[in-house]
């Protein structure tokens, strides 16, 4: 073996040892084989794996580093940094598999000098897992647990590209984080926290902090998921008229607990408080802004337990100062901490906590066992059904199925965005068109697809091929399949996929067929997937880039008309294809487009008289 090693080996290396020290001192050690001699130096110690011909020679090194206050041992063992405080009961299954280094508030430069030496790694959402500190890992870390659901602190791409899984705990604290939403709303309600700060500032304010009364209050739950379905069921307990908006919620579901599924508009503008429970995504960001708190009934009382984005906080800020909203309590901000002279911390009508929601004893307990049974799982090569990022398909049916994969994830994407909000998505008809034999085709992975493309944009679940039929379930959504044999070559495992979503509002009216179902189709055409239907309309546009789709009439100059607009804001068009019912009736346009159009740009669209309805679809 070589002499002195002061860097990690790469993984590659094999067999291998850690070492480690067991004494506090905190020292970097250069190890020579040959004589066995430790240098020390100045530098902290983190860590060191050494390469080692057999595992016979362990135990040997074993005796002699212990002399020296180290500590080695076989890293058939794996190791997990713990890297922000985990409950007891999920260390202590951790420590059964792995040696566990429960490090917390490293910097990112602590972080990046540790990670490689480490297989595993447990954050909660204080630790920032970046590109950086995948490039640093060096291909070792290959699993990131997230001891809670919310994983907006994970750089997913980077943790895919260098082939790290990421697991979360989706379920654990749903109970703590809603039981945090009624605190929330009650302390809010009844100035606990104001009067209490006022009393320990020795005052007897009684008439300062009346608060307002919950019983036959209307609540609005935005977000009719896991944490909003429990805040909706409290609600109701104390006496509450609970709405709820989700445009992607089955309204069954929302009826079995009492709770009347309505519009984003009718929500806001008729509720006395104003609960946010969806996820932080491009559609939900800044959600709640000035245009939004115009349409509120004055008074409104706002609480916050989802994430701080979700809400644009300056213009929070001005509604609570005019009065528009009377009181807000948040759990969570767009910058966590948030800076010491945020005016909405500081505000007077304002109640904060520090992003507590899944802060119990039992939700800590349960969302540790949960991440560290993945994380074990995740380690032992096992695929865990809470994976963010797993991988869908495996390498030998992708090479086949490939464009398909894609067109099937993109085609769920597109239909949902086309949902209207109000009764929520009920059924999910998928119909394939093949020459092939049934069991020629497994149809499996393309519904996964369909359900991560559907589930995903809207939702803090991350679908894999394990969890897609599962989750597609518990969220009420019923897939049905239906394959139709069509002539074409066996090379070619399908003709076309169609998404129909039935029983459903549009935001695109044109979007619905004759049957009068959200319809969309796809086609791979020379390896790329292509839309080629849209409602009753054909059309063919590459599912590259974003799409916009504008249903107008038929009449010379508008294909003009849009190209000039996106073309003045440097939009660039790939594809344009239009169907038509007949010459010079009505038409769609179906747009590819590279970037993403601006609002101006999209409201110039709009107003094209001829065009009279359009949608901007991200892919
Ligand atoms: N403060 C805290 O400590 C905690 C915060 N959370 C956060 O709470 C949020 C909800 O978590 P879960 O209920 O577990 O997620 P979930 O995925 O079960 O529910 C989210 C719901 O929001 C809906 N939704 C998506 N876009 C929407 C839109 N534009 N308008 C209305 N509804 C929309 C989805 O259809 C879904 O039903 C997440 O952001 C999560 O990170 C969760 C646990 C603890
Ligand atoms: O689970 C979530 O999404 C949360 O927001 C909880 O975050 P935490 O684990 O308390 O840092």
């Amino acid at each position: 073996m070589a002499g002195a090693l002061l860097a990690p080996l790469p993984s590659a290396a094999a067999p291998e040892a850690l070492l480690w020290p067991s004494a506090t001192t905190p020292a970097l050690y250069s190890f020579s084989s040959s004589s066995f001699r430790f240098a020390r130096s100045r530098s902290p110690f983190l860590g060191l794996r050494l390469s080692c011909p057999t595992n016979h020679w362990i135990p040997a090194l074993r005796g002699r580093t212990a002399r020296r206050g180290l500590r080695i041992e076989a890293a058939a063992r794996p190791t997990v940094l713990v890297a922000e405080k985990l409950g007891e009961a999920g260390l202590a299954l951790l420590r059964k598999f792995a040696n566990v280094d429960c490090s917390y508030n490293l910097s990112l430069e602590e972080l990046c000098a540790k990670i490689s030496l480490c297989d595993a790694l447990i954050v909660r959402s204080g630790t920032k897992v970046t590109r950086e500190v995948f490039e640093a890992s060096k291909g070792r870390l290959k699993v990131v647990g997230r001891a809670g659901v919310g994983i907006d602190n994970v750089d997913l791409q980077a943790a895919t590209e260098s082939g790290c899984l990421v697991v979360n705990a989706p379920t654990a604290n749903t109970v703590a984080a809603a039981e945090h939403g009624i605190a929330l709303l009650v302390a809010m309600a009844r100035n606990v926290a104001q009067a209490d700060a006022s009393m320990k500032a020795g005052k007897w304010q009684r008439n300062k902090y009346v608060g307002v009364s919950l019983v036959g209050k209307t609540l609005a739950v935005m977000g009719f998921g896991k944490v909003g379905s429990e805040v909706a069921r409290r609600a109701k307990g104390l006496g509450m008229n609970v709405i709820a908006h989700d445009p992607y919620a089955p309204a069954d579901r929302a009826r079995a607990i009492g709770v009347e599924l309505v519009s984003f508009d009718e929500a806001i503008s008729t509720a006395d408080f104003i609960s946010l429970h969806m996820p932080l995504t491009p559609t939900t960001a800044k959600l709640f802004n000035d245009e939004a708190f115009a349409k509120v009934k004055k008074g409104v009382r706002i609480i916050n337990v989802a994430r701080g984005g979700v809400i644009d906080e300056d213009a929070l800020v001005r509604a609570l100062d005019n009065g528009t909203v009377a009181q807000a309590a948040l759990d969570v901000f767009t910058v966590e901490p948030p800076p010491k002279d945020s005016k909405l911390v500081m505000h007077e009508n304002v109640t904060v906590t520090p992003h507590l929601g899944a802060s119990t004893v039992e939700a800590q307990e349960g969302v540790a066992v949960e991440v560290a049974e993945a994380v074990i799982g995740a380690l032992k090569g096992e695929l865990a059904t809470t994976a963010v990022n797993a991988p869908m398909v495996p390498a030998e049916v992708l090479s086949e199925l490939a464009p398909y994969v894609i067109l099937a994830e993109k085609l769920g994407r597109l239909a949902v965005q086309l949902v209207a909000g109000g009764s929520g998505i009920k059924g999910v008809k998928v119909v394939y068109t093949s020459a092939r034999d049934p069991d020629d085709l497994d149809t499996r992975i393309l519904r996964a697809m369909i359900t991560k493309g559907m589930i995903e944009p809207i939702s803090s679940v991350f679908i894999n091929i394990v969890n897609a039929d599962y989750t597609a379930k518990q969220r009420g959504l019923r897939i049905s399949e239906e394959r139709i044999y069509r002539d074409i070559s066996l090379e070619t495992p399908l003709g076309s996929i169609q998404v129909h979503l039935t029983n459903v509002e549009s935001k695109f009216a044109s979007a619905l067929s004759d049957s009068g179902d959200i319809t969309v189709e796809g086609r791979v055409k020379d390896g790329i997937p292509r839309l080629t239907l849209v409602g009753s309309f054909s059309v063919d546009v590459s599912l590259e880039g974003n799409v916009i789709l504008c249903r107008n009439v038929d009449q010379p100059g508008n294909i003009g008309r849009v190209g000039r607009i996106l073309g003045e804001q440097n939009v660039n068009i790939s594809f344009m294809s239009v169907g038509r019912t007949a010459p010079r009736k009505q038409a769609i346009m179906a747009i590819g487009v590279d970037e993403e159009p601006d609002k101006e740009t999209l409201k110039k669209i709009g107003e094209i008289p001829a065009i009279k309805e359009f949608m901007f679809l991200k892919l």
